[in-house]
């Protein structure tokens, strides 16, 4: 299913003036892979296509329409500066990332990127290099599946970790716990999972018999894309795998020679039979959680809902009087296991949200030296101002 051009999207590809009629593949593109500068692109509607390269010109801002969680975001490579050199005002760079749907233009006999189409979702995680940006791993996604296994057992810490950058990626998280084929009870497992992913839907699957699968493969139908995290040897390969019938993505199943695994190493968007998509990266695999407080009162509905009846509206649910929070945990109701993990979490959210004000008010410090700079050498170069 192609998404028709929003209204309003053909603004987001800036008028280069190219001719028509050189045949340069019209319509939205998919991106499959995006490295420096250079992008892999096929047809939304025919994602097996033979994909094209397209170059993303430095200067011709890939302007987005609209907002999405990925607004401002990029994928990480230096891609230049936010603001031009005079110190003035530019428009935000965004670069385009796997996933991103993308409109294509001629430039001088070579396929350009124009324009991006507005990022519904983004799965995000903190910059690698402990800068305040956050790396665009996946755009346009729209189901995060968090695969965890039954075997060894699962970790409750794990999924709420997982669940809290799903929901903040803006699509629509499911878990999946594996290997139901290993444990002599996978449904009173999987009751004990569920009341940790409160809102979500769960499924207990094997790849080995095929058991429960059906579900998952419903959520795949054309024009899906999905991503699955969750820890090494979860089972994510195998399961795409079952569910494609075919060998999509790469098992853990250790080389002869002992020299570590086959996986690929760069990100990539691989379409699944049935029209779906699904985006494989290793580096998605392990991601590193990017928390905000919307996610957080997604992925722990039950706390926030408790929290609405403490006394005070901004209570830590640290011992402050009048706390709903504390008193769901005395009484039983709540998992004193679940507000810890809560707690955890909402702590790396606030630091987050510091490191990145942080930064911002860095930038726009460096901004102003610039136009300071700017404006005195303009003041002395034009000779205007006389010493006494
Ligand atoms: N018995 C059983 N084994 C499974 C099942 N799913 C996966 N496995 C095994 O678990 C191991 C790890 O599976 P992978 O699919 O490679 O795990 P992964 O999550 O992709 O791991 P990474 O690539 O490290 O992220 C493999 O040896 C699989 O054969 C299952 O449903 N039942
Ligand atoms: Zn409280």
């Amino acid at each position: 299913m192609t998404p028709p051009l929003p209204a309003g999207a053909a603004t987001a590809v800036p008028d280069t003036g190219a001719s028509s009629g050189t045949g340069a593949a019209p319509g939205v593109h998919r991106v499959v892979r995006a490295d420096h500068g250079a992008l892999l692109v096929v047809p939304d509607e025919r994602l097996d296509a033979p994909p094209l390269r397209a170059v993303l010109d430095r200067d011709g801002l890939a302007a987005l329409v609209g907002g999405g969680p990925g607004d401002g975001a990029d994928d990480g490579a230096d891609h230049g500066p936010e603001h031009a050199a005079d110190g003035s005002e530019a428009p935000a760079r965004l670069v385009p990332a796997v996933g991103d749907r993308v409109v294509l233009v001629e430039r001088g006999g070579v396929l350009a990127v124009g324009g991006l189409l507005p990022r519904r979702t983004a799965l995000v995680r903190d910059g690698a290099d402990r800068s305040s940006r956050e790396q665009v791993l996946a755009a346009g996604v729209d189901v995060v599946l968090v695969v965890e296994h039954l075997d060894p057992d699962p970790a409750p810490g794990r999924v709420e970790r997982l669940l809290t950058l799903a929901w903040r990626s803006g699509a629509r998280p499911v878990v999946v716990l594996t290997k139901a084929d290993l444990v002599p009870d996978p449904d009173g497992m999987a009751a004990d999972v569920a009341r940790v992913a409160v809102g979500v839907d769960l499924h207990v699957v094997s790849a080995a018999t095929g058991t429960g699968l059906g579900p998952v493969r419903a959520l795949l139908g054309p024009g899906t894309t999905v991503v699955l995290v969750g820890p090494s040897g979860a089972g994510k390969s195998t399961l795409v795998n079952a569910l494609a019938g075919a060998e999509v993505m790469t098992t853990g199943e250790r080389r002869a020679d002992g020299r570590g695994r086959h996986t690929t190493t760069h990100r990539r968007l691989v379409p699944l039979p049935g029209g779906a998509a699904l985006v494989d990266t290793p580096g998605i695999r392990g991601v590193g959680l990017v928390a905000d407080e919307a996610s957080l009162d997604r992925a722990f509905a039950d706390v926030a809902d408790l929290a609405g009846a403490c006394r005070f509206r901004d209570c830590a649910h640290a011992g402050e009087p009048g706390c709903a929070v504390a008193a769901a945990v005395a009484d039983g109701e709540l998992d004193p296991r679940r507000l810890e993990s809560w707690r955890r979490l909402a702590r790396e959210a606030a630091h987050q949200a510091r490191r990145a004000d942080a930064a911002a008010a860095a930038a726009e410090k460096a901004r102003l030296k610039a136009r300071t700079v700017a404006y005195h050498r303009a003041v002395r170069g034009g000779g205007g101002v006389q010493r006494p």
